[in-house]
């Protein structure tokens, strides 16, 4: 499976190949810099590769010098010359050209070379525990630049792969490995024995892919570590190091002792490594042991409630509660026993766990740092809390102190009355898990398993469910985020209710209207136009003929509408100009169908139908609807699904829209966990958001309630680039400069900066169809875009158009935030390209989750990227 990354380097090349002279080089990684060669920030991989570390070569001489004090402590093993990086800011060329260093290093005696290779590697051992991650094995799927770096670059990397083959001994595989083992020097059996090697040199060690155990090193290899120590043993060693594991994977001297804590999120995780030693019912105990028995259990003084430490009762409290607190980590948190409210200290509510537990010391007016003077059983409450009691309706002036019970009823303190329930209205609930507040669940918690199965001391099974991943929908007036939105609706099965068809074929009937009216003033701007070229010419030539003249004496043209029109046509224009439409439709709707239809058919607005792309507010549907303008006002009309994709502006009232779902099917890149029993992970829930254009406008006041977003998905129109854009300060405007515009400023915002951006650039359709006709150089921002000639069709040059547009955002959005910005192209028309787009997003939050986790535990190995590259489905081959 190629991640998003990896495709997207390889579209990158493919379009480069094709924008270059035929057998021109191909251009060096600089020229590509932002769009292919950002330097590997992925997902972190468990084993070691050799490491082209930047290097300075008059360090390396001034490092030689201390020789003889590494070797006397850190056993001497042959490794790879590391070699200067091929880093993409390398721009200035003040670093040793590998070639180079290969010379260096060849004109050492053998030993010196040793040695120094020793030294070199310790000087990147020492790099940040990140750096280890960083040199991820360039084979692996998920590291787009090697992949890129291997395919493109092969001239820059040849010199490498040369230069390592010339010292590399030991960088075997398997079988090679095994007959080597015998020959061994003895070097490499004293880092066999831990007693010899301290700490620091057991971190070395470790960084260098050797087994704790056998000493043997081979940085391509899985190592399986402990929990506790972090010692690590190969596939040979590793259950003659840990045993039967009867807490996990715990060296057999560790046993009993407590986890070290970095690793507690990776419990119960099966490993490849292991999967391959173990037999799957040995794997399924291990990891049920890892996770439950009571040595890798928190500890009571780990938790800070309220202030106090904890206590092993009050914590077997909290465990054992029907619902506890879930993947609780060692920290401090304050809990709010009567509203059963919890969060991290200083911080908003993150979750509602079982009320009147008797844990930790009083809640304090602080605990969650709020700054509102409002009081929910005595803790000042934040503001974001504040807004939701707020947009709940609920009365809270400074000073107030209310009293909240575990059922959401309240009531102000000191006053004996209930005034209502917090969670009492939908629309809370809705807008409490827009912010992440949580919310106690609509049915009384039912345990679903028997409660005697479980003790105090471990973490019940079903309850490590994933949270919904939010997804926001941006885009300017347009852009098709409705038609998105619609889409993943068809597509993942929420149906459409009752109450939301009704207001669809509303909005159907009155769109049409106001299609018609801009259709009618866009004829009387063409009339008069038209009219006043036609005095200019006869002014000219005043021997012709007079124009010709209606029954009244006006003078008429293709664009003059019958007369019997007009009264209706100034009417509706006026209701328009009003903006009272709501108001006389849809009562007027069927009343006025058979004129709509006779207007629409009438030749004067067929004409200026015809120069609809000089009408900038007619979309490109409205004849869809008008044609149809008696069916659809018909009191017995139900939209088509095609309909209801198509019609414009249906949308609640508050500009939100939203919508749960998860695809039904594993993706390829979660298949590879399918070897790993235990740990395949349960359907990922999605929320997609969608604030349409006019919540927009004022989006940056809602925009720090989405702080918690999983992607930014912004949707911008390709076709746009000749379009205008009118601000709603009155400034006209190029609108893919609008959409930049927007686009900048969302990815500026601080809420977003931990956030990844999937670019959708939609309208494909409409691009390809109108790129022959207005070069995309209309617009400012495009003014260097120069295809390569000859292009043999629309499709080819809309391709080169399309990647032009797609290099200027990702340039723009890496200039901004210093990251990669995902694009995937759509037609949102068309049902299976927004499904290949959301399986695009999901990849990308794949990528995104794996890349920040610890990998502990979860293995690729050397075939990963060679077998998968080319098989998922939802590559594009282009
Ligand atoms: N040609 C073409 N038209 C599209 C495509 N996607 C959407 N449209 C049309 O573009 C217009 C605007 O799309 P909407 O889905 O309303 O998008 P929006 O304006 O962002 O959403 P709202 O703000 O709710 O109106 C509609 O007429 C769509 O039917 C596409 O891929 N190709
Ligand atoms: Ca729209």
């Amino acid at each position: 499976m190629a991640s998003p990354e990896v495709e997207d380097a390889k579209r990158w090349e493919e379009v480069l190949r094709k924008m270059l002279p035929a057998g021109a080089p191909l251009p060096n990684e600089e020229q590509l810099d932002y769009s292919i060669a950002i330097e590997y920030d992925g997902p972190p991989v468990p084993y070691q590769v050799p490491k082209v570390d930047p290097l300075d070569v008059d360090s390396i001489s001034i490092r030689t010098s201390s020789i003889v004090s590494v070797s006397e402590c850190v056993p001497v093993v042959p490794v790879a010359v590391p070699i200067v990086k091929l880093s993409r800011f390398n721009k200035g060329g003040r670093s040793t050209s590998p070639m180079e260093v290969n010379r260096r290093s060849s004109s050492l005696s053998r030993s010196q070379q040793e040695l120094q290779n020793e030294d070199l590697e310790e000087l990147a051992a020492r790099d940040d525990e990140k750096e280890e991650f960083h040199s991820a094995n360039p084979s692996l799927a998920r590291d787009p630049d090697s992949v890129y770096a291997s395919s493109v670059a092969s001239s820059i990397r040849r010199p490498v792969v040369e230069a390592r083959r010339a010292v590399v001994t030991f960088d075997t595989d398997k079988d090679e490995e095994d007959e080597l083992s015998s020959e061994r020097s003895s070097v490499t059996d004293i880092a066999a024995s831990p007693v010899v090697a301290g700490s620091r040199e057991k971190r070395l060690l470790r960084k260098s892919g050797v087994c704790s155990r056998c000493g043997r090193r081979n940085r391509l290899r899985e190592r399986e570590a402990c929990i506790v120590c972090d010692e690590r043993y190969c596939s040979n060693c590793v259950l003659k190091a840990m045993g039967s594991m009867p807490e996990g994977r715990k060296c057999v001297s560790c046993i009993g002792q407590p986890i070290d804590e970095s690793k507690r999120p990776s419990l119960g995780k099966c490993s490849r490594m292991l999967a391959r030693v173990c037999s799957p019912l040995e794997i399924r105990q291990i990891m049920k042991a890892e996770r439950e028995c009571s040595a890798n259990q928190l500890r009571p003084e780990q938790l800070v409630v309220n202030g106090r430490q904890l206590r092993q009762e009050e914590l077997a409290e909290v465990l054992g509660c029907p619902m506890p607190p879930q993947k609780l980590k060692p920290g401090r948190y304050w809990y709010d026993k009567d509203s059963g409210l919890w969060g991290k200290e200083g911080e908003k509510p993150d979750r509602i766990i079982t009320s009147k537990l008797n844990v930790g010391g009083k809640l304090r007016p602080d605990a969650s740092n709020g700054n509102t003077k409002v009081y929910m059983n005595g803790r000042e409450i934040t503001r974001i809390e504040f807004r939701v009691l707020k947009l709940a309706s609920v009365q809270c002036p400074r000073d107030t102190h209310f009293w909240v019970y575990d059922d959401g009823s309240y009531e102000e303190e000191g006053q004996n009355n209930i005034k209502g329930n917090i969670w009492g209205k939908a629309s809370t609930r809705f807008i409490c898990s827009l912010v992440s507040l949580p919310v106690p669940p609509l049915n009384p918690y039912v345990p679903k398993e028997d409660p005697t199965t479980y003790s105090g001391r471990s973490v019940p099974e079903y309850l490590e469910h994933g949270r919904v991943q939010k997804l926001l929908l941006f885009g300017l007036e347009g852009s098709g985020t409705s038609t998105i939105f619609k889409q993943a609706k068809f597509l993942y099965g929420n149906k459409f209710t009752p109450e939301e068809l009704e207001n669809i074929k509303l909005m159907i009937q009155s769109n049409m209207y106001k299609y018609l009216s801009v259709l009618l003033e866009a004829r009387e701007r063409f009339e008069e136009e038209a009219l006043m070229e036609k005095e200019t010419l006869a002014l000219d030539d005043e021997e012709s003929a007079p124009g010709e003249t209606g029954s009244n004496g006006s003078k008429l043209c293709v664009y003059s509408i019958h007369q019997r029109f007009k009264h209706f046509s100034d009417w509706l224009l006026e209701i328009m100009a009003m903006g009272d439409l709501d108001a006389f439709f849809p009562a007027a709707t069927r009343e006025y169908a058979p004129i709509v239809d006779e207007i629409w058919k009438d030749p004067a607005i067929q004409e200026t139908y015809k120069r609809r792309k000089e009408i900038h507010l007619l979309p490109d549907v409205a004849k869809y609807f008008l044609d149809r303008a008696i069916e659809i006002s018909s009191n017995d009309y139900e939209p088509s699904e095609k309909d209801i994709l198509y019609v414009e502006g249906v949308t609640p009232s508050n500009g939100l829209a939203f919508l749960e779902f998860s695809f039904d099917d594993h993706s390829p890149m979660s298949e590879m966990y399918n070897e790993n029993y235990e740990c395949q992970p349960p359907l990922a829930k999605y929320q997609l958001i969608r604030i349409n254009s006019k919540g927009l406008h004022d989006g940056c006041k809602w925009l720090e309630m989405f702080e918690d977003v999983r992607a930014v998905i912004f949707c911008i129109a390709l076709s746009d680039y000749d379009q205008v854009w009118l601000h709603t300060t009155g400034d006209i405007q190029n609108k893919m400069l609008a959409n930049r515009d927007l686009f900048e400023s969302l990815v500026g915002n601080p809420c977003f900066r931990d956030t990844p951006f999937v670019l959708l650039l939609n309208k494909y359709d409409a691009f390809e169809d109108k790129i022959n006709q207005v070069p995309i150089t209309v617009c400012d921002w495009f003014k260097d875009f120069s295809p390569v000639k000859p292009h043999h069709n629309n499709q080819s040059l809309a391709n080169q158009a399309y990647y032009y547009v797609a290099v200027k955002f990702k340039e723009l959005y890496f200039s901004t935030s210093g990251r990669k910005l995902f694009v995937w192209q759509t037609r949102s028309h068309e049902r299976p390209s927004v499904d290949e787009a959301f399986k695009y997003i999901r990849e990308v939050l794949k990528w995104d989750e794996e890349k920040d986790e610890n990998m502990y535990g979860i293995a690729g190995d050397d075939s990963f990227y060679s077998t998968e590259l080319s098989s998922s489905p939802y590559i594009r081959q282009e």
